[in-house]
């Protein structure tokens, strides 16, 4: 099967990563793996997801296999980018009746359910909003900030990565169905290649919400691998 290689990048180096629908190739230089949210609010017991009666039960192999394709992405030379969901603990950034955010977001519904956890949900300063800690960023990792599901809106990612020259972003995090997928559909617009490592991922809801996303990303907006072929393809490229 034919690899899909970028035309603008033909004479770096690249990594031949197995993927579906098919392999892709990338040069380390000029990808980014974005580590999506890995939050207490989405991958802990007794974080925002977990209260909000969604099942945060499998996220511990999640956090590992996002620590090695870190550990691997590091080695060879591809920027980390660790998303932080969440707003002030005022929650003026996170918009008022006006905001359609307002209305759907399930950590402002559980907040308004339950006034005792008002100002701890993906408050920025709090427990809920830090990164777990097993997955803790490193000198020359960026940290991003972000106010909605698609990391795209109202950040600078996009100059983030057009000023290194980045057109390849692999995608790790939680929830594959909500930020993972938002952050990707908008990047390919954007004209980013998406390539999400999908045992680094987990869905917010049932594991249809995992397998509907899945497809769509395999299917319409980008490629499909794991995190032992990521680790290996960047291996490979190093020996
Ligand atoms: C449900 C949800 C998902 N966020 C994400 N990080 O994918 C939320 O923020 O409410």
């Amino acid at each position: 099967m034919s690899t899909v290689y970028c035309a603008h990048t033909p004479t770096l180096p690249q990594v031949e990563l197995p993927a579906r629908p098919e392999a892709i190739a990338f040069p380390p230089t000029q990808s980014a793996l974005i580590v999506v949210d890995m939050q207490n609010a989405y991958a802990s017991a007794g974080g925002y997801l977990d209260l909000a009666g969604f099942d945060v039960s499998a996220t511990a192999p999640v956090i590992e296999k996002i620590h090695q394709a870190v550990t691997a992405a590091r080695a060879a030379g591809v920027q980390i980018i660790w998303f932080q969901n969440g707003w002030d603990s005022e929650y003026v950034e996170a918009g008022d009746a006006g905001s359609p955010n307002f209305h759907k977001s399930n950590a402002l519904k559980t907040m308004r359910k339950r006034p005792e956890l008002q100002g701890t949900l993906l408050a920025k300063g709090g427990w809920d909003y830090q990164l777990v800690d097993a997955l803790q960023p490193q000198p020359g990792d960026i940290v991003l900030p972000k106010p909605r599901y698609s990391g795209f809106f109202n950040t600078p990612l996009d100059s983030i990565l057009r000023s290194r020259g980045i057109r390849h972003l692999i995608f790790t995090g939680i929830a594959t169905n909500v930020c993972v997928e938002s952050t990707l559909r908008d990047g390919f617009f954007l004209e980013y290649f998406g390539v999400v490592l999908e045992d680094a991922t987990h869905q917010a809801g049932p594991a249809f919400a995992q397998q509907a996303a899945i497809f769509n990303i395999e299917t319409f907006f980008g490629w499909v691998s794991s995190v032992d072929a990521f680790c290996e393809s960047l291996q490979r490229t190093q020996e």
